[in-house]
């Protein structure tokens, strides 16, 4: 019998860890439908095609929440292979300027303080993402070590 080896399709991910004035950040759910349905994210997507991180992570912020966010500090690089895709996740702290988050192309929107992120379902490359949050405060920057 003929074995094949699946190879997962490699995607680049902008991520946006999106704060607002109270030190919260910005979590979406995924639709219960599709990939990793239900569970929490940090709003973003797909890099396209001659699309720099930065304008990948506002072009979808855009789309997903209807809000505008300004790109800041790259916070941290995360690859992390599924079974059926295998992602870099491009995480980059951001800050709102114009907007109400709207649940647009998700099924919930939330503000949490970097304390309640435990307490939500996330994808597994995600335990890195909040680790290094955890690391710069609730979200009100860099914490001097
Ligand atoms: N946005 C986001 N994606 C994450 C996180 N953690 C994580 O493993 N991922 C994975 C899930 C997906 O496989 C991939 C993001 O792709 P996506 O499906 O949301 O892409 P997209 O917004 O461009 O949506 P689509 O147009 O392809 O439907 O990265 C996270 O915190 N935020
Ligand atoms: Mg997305």
């Amino acid at each position: 019998m003929n074995e094949t080896t699946f190879v997962p399709p490699h995607k680049i991910i902008g991520v946006a860890v999106i704060a607002n004035d109270q030190g919260q950040i910005l979590i979406d759910r995924r639709r219960q439908e599709g990939a990793m349905g239900g569970l929490w994210e940090f709003p973003g997507g797909k890099i396209e095609t001659n699309e720099t991180v930065e304008e990948c992570i506002q072009r979808e912020i855009k789309e997903e929440l209807g809000i505008v966010v300004e790109v800041g500090e790259h916070i941290i690089t995360i690859d992390h292979t599924y079974s059926h895709i295998r992602v870099t996740l491009k995480v980059h702290h951001c800050r709102l300027i114009q907007g109400v988050p709207q649940p647009i192309e998700c099924d919930e929107v939330r503000w949490v303080s970097v304390d309640e992120l435990e307490s939500f379902a996330f994808p597994e490359a995600n335990i890195q993402i909040i680790a290094a949050l955890r690391k710069w405060g609730n979200g009100g920057g860099r914490v001097v070590e």
